[in-house]
């Protein structure tokens, strides 16, 4: 399969003055800016930045960011879905997954995430895809925001939305751990009937091989 990206980009006025949000970016494009030192969510900032050049250098990854004129804010990555996890086990060409997004709290509840995801999609290119997000509270920076993890669930829920992505249900172990974590999904348009029932057994993975292993 073919990843076509086409580069889209909108700015608008946010409390602190005007943001960008931009992309997908080649890791050239990415070295243009800084990244700030509180995108620290998943590991520290540096260490992210580096994640990120390193993602972008993937076929099929797109990166998208919120910036100010020289410094990185905010960004949405897709990409594979890592060999490890469930959700390669079919390796599934039209499968991707939004593996991280990440706001700076200066910026946070300004719309930067939810425009992050509607820029992510005005490439039509994304609907040949399956997008998917797994959502595990533990991942939350429920300390910095004082949310409990049920209004964060809420935030999650309309952020993703601001990309068509919506709950669905699912056996992933994990997932099924807490009630508050769920699996997001966003099906494009071009996705074809066959990949879409693949998908259902990759969502009900236990279910499908039990009924493998009672066929056969
Ligand atoms: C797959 C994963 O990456 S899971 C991990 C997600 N990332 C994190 O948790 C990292 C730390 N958190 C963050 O970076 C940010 O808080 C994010 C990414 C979760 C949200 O980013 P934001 O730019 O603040 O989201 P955005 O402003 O688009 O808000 C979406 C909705 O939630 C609401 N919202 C956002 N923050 C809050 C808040 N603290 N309290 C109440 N509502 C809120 C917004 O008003 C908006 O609602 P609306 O659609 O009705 O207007």
């Amino acid at each position: 399969m073919e990843h076509i990206k086409t580069f889209h980009s909108i700015t608008y006025e946010t409390s602190s003055g005007p943001l960008t949000i931009e992309g997908p970016l080649s890791v050239d494009e990415l070295q243009k800016y800084n990244f700030h030192d509180k995108l620290t969510a998943f590991r520290p900032a540096k260490k992210q930045f580096e994640a990120l050049l390193e993602i972008a250098t993937f076929e099929e990854a797109r990166i998208i960011v919120a910036r100010t004129e020289e410094m990185i804010i905010g960004y949405v990555t897709y990409l594979y879905p890592d060999p490890l996890e469930r959700w390669s086990t079919f390796n599934m060409k039209e499968l991707i997954v939004l593996g991280a997004i990440e706001i700076i709290p200066e910026y946070r509840g300004e719309r930067v995430a939810s425009n992050l995801l509607k820029v992510s999609m005005m490439d039509d290119y994304m609907e040949n895809y399956i997008i998917i997000s797994t959502e595990y509270y533990w991942h939350w920076d429920l300390e910095g925001t004082q949310l409990s993890i049920w209004d964060y669930r809420k935030v999650m829920e309309k952020m993703m939305a601001a990309g068509g992505l919506s709950p669905a249900p699912t056996d992933d172990p994990e997932i099924i751990s807490h009630p508050v974590n769920t699996l997001m999904v966003r099906i494009g348009k071009n996705v074809s009937d066959a990949a879409v029932e693949e998908f259902d057994n990759l969502r009900f993975l236990s279910r499908y091989n039990q009924r493998k292993k009672s066929e056969g």
